[in-house]
């Protein structure tokens, strides 16, 4: 049957209307197709208007996806016990006989889509489907992809009102012209709390040729919210096709001398401090996740994918994270997901105030010293516990950059993960290439709860990006390299690390001391101060910190904190480069020129070893 003509018999007349407005018979195919194998009970187009928003708003609460909490605007949402984190098990990359992806799980095409439209068959049946427009980036640019979400979901699309920006007049303006991106979401048969059941037929399938992401029987938004990690793996692949970057970076503006401004990216694997470094009070966030980064006349450009937050509330305190504490606490439109709530209000773990020892959170009821099924205590919030909240909200937000067309020029690029031994606070490479090989593609940091499975151990994640790295890594590096070419202005490249550890296990760093590195590189970028050149790229000297120290932070840095911090441990580094090496060899297909620079770097560490021992003091090389 013609699908318009489906459509015209399947859904309700209002809502046909908003379908048969866009002009693009693709579109028109793929929501006949996936009403008919989902079969829900009732469709719902969202336009961008505000009432359709509303009406998904209170949906989420009378399907019992949410729950009002005693502040306006506030709800919470539960996950399923076991759904908690992004299942990279039971994500697959879907490929074409002959294509290899590594280091991510891949599917033959043809199975995998059999498997899922399996799964799918009529799992939506007596609910109601949610059809939402969005756009990836801000409107009517050059950064612009719209994206369709299905999904029986009320949680789900409120979220993604909440992130992104709204794209059904952006469809109807581009008709039959949309390169739309597709998600098809169903948290399938849910439990009496309104989660997920059937997780053992849990699936995220990605098909990349299709442009199209299933995700069946969960709903971490992580696994679901299709224009967040599902859309990512469909932009990286764009971005390497088309020769941009798209990237798994926050986004911020660090303000330097007399008012100047300069923006920042930066890469770090989930749970490894975007959302903490891009919320730093007395900068300015403009994305703290997703950035797409063109070039333009020479410059590269970044635009945030998105324009809400979906942020880990763990460890958010008033005095370590005051905007987002003071942003929590007042009646904006915030869904907190997976923390313990009594008497209508939140908490979560260290939250550096008294919380309550029993009432509802990830578990069901609760109460102190209530232990899961395998006998392990629970938190009073799961680690990976969340808030999902508009940038709007945010007095630190940059809100013309937010949505300035063109993006704003990018000087610095920043990498890092959390890495307990070897990578000193921050240092800056001798140059584009070096940055990308030494400090992207070489990046390495402990697995967190981000995924699940078992955490803390180091693994090999090259800019952040190895779980949702949907091309060779080899095409990738490629175009990364290439990038620099089309640049007349290159933006400086960083490596931070905010996790090193003493032999005792403590940090040697405070959450607040990552303000003074981004002061230093900002400074940096514009060559405001001179840097001390190690064989690993250059790094700041005492006297430039001691200084940020006082200004920024109050406080006196000593030089026994800074010689311990920046020394250069020769053999960690050696034996990263070694690991490295040694992984990217095993893999093939990869550009000569990394392994030239990780065989430079490690010719400069062994010279020095020579001259200096191990262990090198910063001073040494003054
Ligand atoms: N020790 C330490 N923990 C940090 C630091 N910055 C962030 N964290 C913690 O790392 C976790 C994840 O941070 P977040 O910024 O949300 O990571 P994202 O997933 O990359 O956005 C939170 O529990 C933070 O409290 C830091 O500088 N030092
Ligand atoms: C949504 C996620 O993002 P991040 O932890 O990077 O904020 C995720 O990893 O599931
Ligand atoms: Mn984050």
């Amino acid at each position: 049957m013609d699908p318009l003509e489906y459509l015209k018999n399947r859904l309700e007349p209002e809502q046909f209307e908003k379908i048969r407005a866009i002009d693009n018979p693709e579109l028109h195919e793929f929501l006949a197709k996936y009403i008919d194998l989902l079969n829900p009970a009732k469709v719902f187009v969202c336009t961008d208007s505000k009432e359709d928003e509303d009406y998904v708003r209170r949906k989420a609460i009378e399907y019992g996806e949410e729950k009002p909490l005693a502040m306006e605007g506030h709800t919470v949402h539960y996950d399923g016990y076991y759904d908690q984190a992004r299942d990279k098990a039971r994500t697959k990359i879907l490929v074409p006989k002959g294509v290899e992806v590594p280091f991510v799980n891949t599917m033959d095409r043809e199975e995998g889509l059999r498997e899922i439209h399996e799964i799918m068959k009529d799992i939506a049946k007596g609910k109601e489907l949610f059809v939402c427009f969005f756009v990836l980036g801000p409107k009517n640019s050059i950064f612009t992809i719209p994206a369709v979400q299905l999904t029986d979901s009320a949680y789900v699309a409120h979220s993604e009102f909440i992130l992104y920006r709204k794209g059904y007049e952006e469809f109807k303006r581009l008709g039959r012209e949309a390169k739309f991106l597709k998600f098809v979401h169903s948290a399938g048969e849910l439990d009496e709390r309104k989660t997920s059941k059937n997780i053992d037929k849990r699936r995220i399938y990605i098909d990349l040729e299709g442009e199209t992401v299933y995700s069946a029987n969960t709903q971490y938004g992580g696994n679901t919210i299709g224009l967040k990690k599902l859309a990512f793996r469909l932009t990286i692949r764009r971005a390497v096709q088309e020769g941009w970057l798209s990237e798994h970076m926050f986004l911020m503006r660090v303000n330097g001398p007399n008012g100047r401004k300069t923006y920042f990216t930066g890469a770090y694997p989930s749970m490894c401090g975007k959302t903490s470094t891009a919320m730093i009070p007395w900068e300015n966030i403009v994305g703290d996740d997703l950035t797409f980064i063109v070039d333009m006349k020479g410059e590269a450009r970044g635009a945030n994918v998105e324009k809400g937050v979906f942020g880990i509330i763990q460890g958010v305190n008033p005095e370590d994270d005051p905007i987002i504490w003071q942003v929590l606490h007042s009646p904006n439109e915030i869904i907190f997901s997976n923390v313990l709530v009594k008497d209508g209000k939140p908490y979560w773990n260290d939250m550096g105030i008294p919380i309550p020892d029993e009432g509802e959170n990830h578990s069901g009821k609760w109460w102190k010293g209530k232990k899961d099924a395998e006998g392990n205590e629970i938190p009073p919030s799961h680690k990976n516990a969340r808030f999902t909240v508009s940038l709007e909200a945010f007095p630190n937000a940059d809100l013309e950059a937010l949505e300035a067309p063109c993006g704003v020029r990018i000087g610095g690029m920043i990498f890092g993960g959390r890495d307990k031994d070897t990578w000193p606070p921050v240092r800056e490479a001798f140059d584009w290439a070096h940055g990308v090989v030494t400090m992207g593609a070489a990046l390495e940091s402990e697995t967190t709860a981000a995924t699940l499975g078992k955490e803390g151990v180091r693994t090999f994640n090259p800019m952040a990006i190895l779980d949702f790295l949907s091309v060779h890594i080899g095409d990738y590096l490629r175009n990364y390299l290439e990038f620099e070419k089309k640049l007349r202005i290159k933006p400086k490249i960083f490596a931070v690390n905010y996790f090193l550890r003493d032999e005792n296990g403590n940090w040697l760093n405070h959450k607040l001391d990552k303000a003074v590195w981004l002061k230093w590189m900002e400074l940096r970028v514009h060559g405001d101060v001179d840097a001390i050149k190690t064989p690993v790229g250059y790094i700041p000297k005492y006297e430039d910190l001691k200084k940020l120290f006082k200004e920024v932070l109050n406080k006196d840095y000593s030089r026994e904190d800074y010689e311990k911090q920046f020394t250069i441990r020769v053999p960690e580094f050696l034996a990263k480069i070694e690991r490295i090496e040694k992984i990217y060899r095993d893999v093939g297909n990869i550009p000569e020129e990394l392994f030239k620079i990780l065989e430079g770097e490690k010719q400069r560490l062994l010279e020095a070893r020579e001259k200096y021992g191990d262990y090198i003091s910063p001073f040494q090389f003054e």
